[in-house]
């Protein structure tokens, strides 16, 4: 059987990029579009088949941010496959940003300018909100409902004789000092991005630390700054459009500007060609491009430490128990109030 390879949040971006340099790398794949809007991933589908019409593409409904649409995802994908041997961890959000304009512009003429392009460290802030599922919305879709994913797919991941793969779509704007394990959905903070990005680089490492020996291998890759629909929401799309000459000539000097989504999907992809053993657990890969375009991918150690990854795996696992716990009690309820109805009629 063809290798299967699912990707959550494909219908755009780096995603969609991802998809398409894998179907050129191999047009046999099985690949599975994980996506919250099946009408986008349904016009997903058809770009990716305009260039390989002979691709096997199927799509998933899945709403990383609800862990009641994990678990029913990740049902239907046992029922599916009988293997899965990637797993890009992809979809992601950053919502309401804002740019702190006067800490760019003392960025801009300081030591650091390079590093500021590179990370947006002190200039960027999002405003988060509480989801159905009373979690905090970016730690719930950018980590923690991919986190009960992997846990839940664990039957097909971890099989004997066979080695799997598990790749977060990070960020260099993952930070130490963003994240706190005493507020690991970053409730407090006025940085939520940041923290659950730092927050999939140690659970990476704490997933390697618990299933290597069952055949997982887990990696982290940042794709550099990427025009996509999550950077069009920075600033009006006008303005993009305006300091795009601008964003190219940068590109010179900070090899992080990789602009486009192929080349942003370059670490996603390079790392679907190497083996698994030959990865650095606590390097994350990041997408790199030359001031002439062309693209290449580097690994660079993260700041990360055993202990902080293993107690956020402790306090993950914990909540995932307690969602599951909670979503039983909801079903039981239904369930109890129908048979009620049922009595009174
Ligand atoms: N662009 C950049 O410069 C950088 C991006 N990244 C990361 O790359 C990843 C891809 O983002 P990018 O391609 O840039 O942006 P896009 O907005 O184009 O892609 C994000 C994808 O995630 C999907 N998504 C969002 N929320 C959910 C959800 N709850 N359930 C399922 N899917 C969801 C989106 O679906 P929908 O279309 O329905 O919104 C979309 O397909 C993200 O994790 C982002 O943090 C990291 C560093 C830099
Ligand atoms: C105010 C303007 C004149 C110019 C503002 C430029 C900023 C909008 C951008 C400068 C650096 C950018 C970013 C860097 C890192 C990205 C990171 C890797 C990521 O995960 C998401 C996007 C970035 C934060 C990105 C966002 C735009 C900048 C802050």
């Amino acid at each position: 059987m063809e290798k299967v390879i699912l990707v959550t949040g494909a219908n755009s971006g780096i995603g969609l990029a991802l998809c398409e340099r894998l179907l050129c790398e191999d047009s046999r794949l099985q690949l599975c579009l994980a996506c919250r809007n099946m009408q986008r991933a349904e016009a997903a589908r058809s770009a990716l088949l305009t260039s390989h019409p002979d691709a096997h593409i199927d799509l998933l409904h899945l709403d990383v941010g609800s862990v009641r649409s994990v678990l029913h995802a990740a049902h239907k994908v046992k029922a599916r496959y009988n293997r899965l041997d990637y797993l890009y961890l992809n979809a992601g959000i950053m919502p309401n940003p804002q740019i702190d304009i006067k800490a760019f512009f003392k960025g801009l003429f300081s030591s650091n300018v390079v590093k500021m392009f590179a990370t947006a460290e002190g200039l960027l802030t999002q405003q988060d909100r509480v989801n159905k599922d009373g979690l905090q919305e970016v730690f719930a879709t950018n980590l923690f409902g991919h986190f009960v994913l992997v846990r839940e797919l664990d039957s097909i991941l971890c099989q004997a004789g066979q080695t799997s793969r598990v790749v977060w779509t990070s960020s260099s704007n993952a930070r130490r000092s963003a994240f706190s394990l005493e507020d690991v959905q970053h409730r407090l903070g006025t940085e939520p991005y940041a923290s659950s990005k730092y927050a999939s680089d140690l659970i990476s490492l704490a997933l390697n630390r618990h299933n290597n020996s069952q055949g997982l291998y887990s990696s982290v890759i940042c794709p550099g700054l990427v025009m996509t629909n999550l950077t069009y929401g920075i600033l009006p799309s006008f303005f993009w459009t305006l300091i795009m000459p601008i964003m190219y000539l940068i590109r010179i000097f900070t090899n992080t500007f990789t602009l486009t989504p192929y080349n942003g999907a370059g670490a996603l992809h390079s790392l679907f060609l190497k083996k698994p053993e030959s990865l650095d657990p606590r390097a994350k890969y990041h997408s790199l491009t030359s001031g002439m375009g062309s693209n290449y991918t580097q690994p660079r150690q993260m700041d990360i430490d055993d202990d902080m990854s293993e107690a956020l795996y402790v306090k993950l696992l914990e909540m995932e128990k307690a969602a599951r716990k909670r979503l039983k009690e909801e079903d039981d309820n239904k369930q109890a109030y129908k048979k009620y109805l049922n009595q009174t009629e």
